[in-house]
């Protein structure tokens, strides 16, 4: 097994270093080194999606990524194009990595730089500190709790932080449990190598809301930062996509313009199979159901197992393909019926569409979209009211059957509300105004129903040509 044995050969080099250089000799390299940068600082803002570039050439799931790369002039220039850390690899079998790099790259750049190694031993955290290292990665796999408290300790007393890198729930809560401030969520399993991209939306509930969490493998596209953005993550740790790609800074630029920058985009009222393909296939965040029975879009939500077992992408799921969210619609239902439909049907987010209080959003074990109806200036105090106990807040226009009405929102509100808190805009949004929706409201996202549709019908070409006007006019925005 692959990490048996990296953590073998770990042992094997570590006998030899500690004869070479004895832990006195590291301890008192250790304390002359100047104090470390301020690794928290380089996560704010924390409502951001920094980016931790990593000095990559090899790895073992890869094999030869970037055999040449210069590593000091990769941290430069991921430094000043916008990286908030430098992760560098010193495992020099498997990774090709080297402590001299981490050295070089911490007199090169002036921001924080992560030993990213298989560290087992107290000998290794004072290394990382002699060589410059602001933090240490942690490895939950292949720490027990007693070793991850110990060596969490000991980086702290060195005035370093450490990354402490979690594979699935039960290591998220020893990593929280342990004191761990900085979690990263590595979505590749590190014994079979397999990506599980949706671990990190599991695992992001669990965690305490102010530690930084930091999403790791598998980043390469648009719709992959996006997914950051739902999850509220802090970072993304990020190699291989950097290191492979023939234009680097327009590399960096699509990740941190996709995760902070770009419309996360729902389209509601599903109730076919066809029209579930057609929105993932046109690149949709969320899936949208309505529970709420008058509406023509109700779908009861015993359905919703069937339904998406109808889809091509949900009964074939290819390789790499990351599914979007499902968000259920409900307005003014009983929380225990609204919690057993989630469970039921496999929900990821709960929109509340009614006149649902702040304290029965609480009561919600799915993170809360709460749909407000702004008419005046006034209405913006419910922002505040909301803001605690939601996920996001949606603006919606206000009618009497609640919403999917087609009627469009007062956007210079919605844009008020857009300046205080990440919105999803809706009502009555259409590919025609979709363009302006965005330039005048700049919302976090969207959700769409009426406007995707035609006799009442989603509509597939609508789906697609509404998409396409999203991504495009962002990037108009972009440009300007
Ligand atoms: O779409 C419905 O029928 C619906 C019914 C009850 C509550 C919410 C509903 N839909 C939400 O309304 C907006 C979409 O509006 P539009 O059709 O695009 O004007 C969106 O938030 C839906 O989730």
């Amino acid at each position: 097994m692959f990490l048996d044995k990296i953590v073998n050969q770990t042992r094997l080099d570590l006998a030899q270093r500690k004869i070479e250089h004895p832990i006195e000799e590291l301890q008192r390299l250790a304390f002359e080194q100047s104090s470390p940068r301020d690794v928290l600082e380089a996560f704010e803002p924390r409502d951001q999606v920094h980016l931790i570039a990593e000095v990559k050439r090899a790895s073992p799931s890869k094999g030869l990524l970037a055999p040449d790369l210069d590593p000091v002039a990769t941290a430069l220039l991921y430094e000043q194009h916008g990286a908030a850390m430098i992760s560098v690899l010193t495992e020099p079998h498997f990774f090709l990595g080297s402590p001299e790099y981490l050295t070089a790259i911490k007199h090169a750049v002036s921001i924080p730089v992560l030993r990213k190694d298989f560290i087992i031993d107290d000998y290794q955290v004072y290394e990382a500190r002699a060589w410059g290292a602001d933090a240490i990665l942690l490895i939950c796999a292949i720490l027990d709790d007693e070793q991850l408290r110990h060596l969490l300790h000991l980086a702290h007393s060195l005035r370093m932080r450490a990354l402490v890198e979690v594979h699935s729930r039960a290591e998220a809560q020893r990593a929280v449990d342990a004191g761990a401030m900085i979690i990263g969520v590595n979505s590749r399993d590190l014994v079979t190598f397999k990506m599980n991209p949706y671990l990190i939306r599991e695992i992001r509930q669990m965690l305490p809301a102010n530690r930084i969490i930091v999403a790791e493998s598998g980043i390469h596209s648009p719709a992959d930062v996006r997914r950051l953005a739902r999850y509220d993550v802090q970072a993304m740790l990020v190699g291989e996509s950097l290191v492979v790609s023939p234009d680097m800074p327009g590399q960096i630029r699509m990740l941190l313009h996709g995760a902070n920058r770009t419309t996360q985009v729902k389209i509601c009222g599903l109730r076919d199979a066809e029209h579930i393909d057609a929105a993932i296939e046109a690149g949709a965040d969320m899936l949208g159901f309505i529970f709420h029975a008058p509406s023509q879009r109700y779908i009861a939500p015993e359905r919703i197992p069937s339904l998406l077992a109808a889809s091509n992408h949900y009964a074939h799921i290819d390789e790499g393909q990351v599914l979007p969210d499902l968000v259920g619609v409900f307005v003014n239902k009983e929380a225990a019926y609204i919690n057993d439909v989630a469970e039921q049907a496999g929900l990821h987010y709960i929109q509340l569409h009614g006149t649902e209080t702040p304290e029965f959003c609480q009561q919600i074990k799915r993170p809360v979209i709460k749909a407000l109806s702004l008419t005046d200036k006034a209405d913006l105090h419910q922002l505040a009211d909301y803001q605690a106990v939601t996920w996001r807040l949606l603006i919606d226009t206000p009618t009497p059957e609640w919403g999917g009405s087609g009627r469009t929102s007062d956007w210079d509100l919605a844009y008020r509300a857009a300046q205080q808190e990440k919105i999803l805009l809706a009502g009555g949004l259409t590919v025609g105004n979709v363009a302006d929706a965005i330039q005048q409201v700049h919302p976090w996202g969207l959700d769409v129903s009426s406007g995707v549709e035609t006799d009442k019908r989603k509509d597939v070409q609508k789906i697609h040509a509404f998409l396409q006007q999203v991504r495009q006019s962002e990037k108009d925005v972009a440009l300007k």
